[in-house]
């Protein structure tokens, strides 16, 4: 177990400025996954952790020990960081069988043989990958590989736990128990485990907290249902959730006491309680109202619960759930709803949601100004 600190870390590639001022506390035992589109820095700041890459500023504290000064031009060796480190590329060694793979960190620490066999054959049932024991690498799939990698990180039950996307490689349901197994390892152990990803369910699921990165730069950290209902701003609420969060256009009537919303979703009025400290104080000003598929009620009359008129534009029931795609003016909003239903293309229906469960965030800064409560 142990708690990392990264605090005002640059690191250029040339003139590439990768990781810009990054400051990140990861806590002992959490499940920090850094999430962003792929080129924001997340694999560079796991090299940075484990001693791969120098950053040119900043200092990293492992359990309060300094591991890296840039200023000071001190780097601990990876050797010296007691952390376990999986890439997206798995380098199994080609000549050892996965049980030797897997076994030869325990060999090194000269655990008795009766020990490992009992460890790597966790490990291995853990990852389900048990029956390939005997197998060499090259007799595997991507994905068993990758596993077989997992399993070799999990094995020496390591202080940290660094993962880069280590379930790239799997087919749609290992990848859905293999994040069971994960979330499940990371409960029992309490190892520290920062998780890179761009996959965003994969962060929700599995994170204690989500560290979203935007070129380089960490635009909110938070626990994944923080991240999820109030998002700091249109860039966050864009990238976490799928389908992705409705946005509206519309006016606000700020004052003191709150403000008024008109957009085509009609008029609302929020207290100032439930808004933001970058709320403008008073003012007209331009907004975006953010609103998730799941918020919205869709019935094919109005009624008090749904006042938004809006047209079908299609319908995909899909089983446990149908999103419908409606047109409001000259909007386009996704509902989701439970189960199958059927709409028809062009078919007149009625929205409403729960105001207080809304975003809204201010047009030119794009921050969130009042919260889903
Ligand atoms: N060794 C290197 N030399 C030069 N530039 C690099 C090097 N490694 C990474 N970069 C650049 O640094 C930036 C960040 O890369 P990084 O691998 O950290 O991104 P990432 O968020 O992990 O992306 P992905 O999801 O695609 O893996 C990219 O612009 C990349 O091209």
């Amino acid at each position: 177990m142990s708690k990392i600190e990264l605090t005002h870390i640059d690191k250029y590639y040339g003139k590439n400025h990768v990781l810009k001022d990054l400051n990140l506390t990861i806590e002992d035992g959490d499940f920090m996954t850094l999430l962003g589109p792929s080129g924001c820095g997340k694999t560079t700041t796991l090299r940075v952790v484990s001693g791969l890459e120098k950053p040119q500023n900043g200092i990293i504290l492992m359990d309060g020990k300094e591991i890296v000064n840039a200023a000071e031009a001190s780097f601990a060796p990876p050797s010296k960081r007691n952390l376990n480190l999986v890439f997206q590329s798995y380098a199994l060694w080609p000549h050892m069988t996965v049980f030797d793979n897997v076994a030869f960190g325990l060999r090194i620490r000269k655990e008795n043989s009766e020990t490992i066999a009992k460890k790597v054959a966790s490990a291995l049932d853990r990852m389900q990958i048990g029956e390939f024991a005997k197998r060499y690498p090259t007799e595997l799939s991507g994905g068993q590989q990758q596993r077989v990698a997992i399993a070799r990180a999990i094995v020496s039950e390591p202080r940290l736990l660094l993962l880069d996307e280590p379930l790239s490689n799997l087919d749609a349901k290992l990848r859905v128990d293999m994040r069971a197994e994960l979330k499940r390892l990371h409960h029992e152990t309490g190892t520290t485990i920062i998780y890179v990803t761009h996959d965003q369910v994969e962060a929700l699921t599995m994170s204690t907290r989500i560290a979203l990165y935007r070129k380089g730069e960490l635009v909110q950290v938070a626990p994944p249902l923080e991240l999820y209902d109030n998002p700091v701003n249109l860039y966050t609420a864009d990238f976490i959730g799928n389908p992705s969060i409705n946005f509206v256009k519309g006016t606000a009537q700020v004052e003191a006491g709150g403000m008024r919303v008109d957009s085509p979703l009609g008029q609302m009025g929020f207290e100032r309680g439930d808004m933001t400290e970058a709320a403008p104080q008073s003012g007209s000003v331009d907004v975006t109202i953010g609103v998730r598929p799941e918020q919205l009620s869709i019935s094919r009359q109005a009624d008090d619960a749904h006042w938004v008129e809006g047209h079908v534009y299609s319908g995909m029931p899909a089983g446990s759930e149908t999103l419908v795609s409606v047109r409001v003016g000259d909007t386009m909003l996704t509902v989701k709803e439970l189960g199958s239903t059927h709409y028809a293309s062009d078919e007149p229906v009625y929205l409403g949601f729960n105001p207080k469960k809304v975003n809204v965030f201010e047009t030119k800064s794009e921050n969130l100004i009042k919260y889903c409560v």
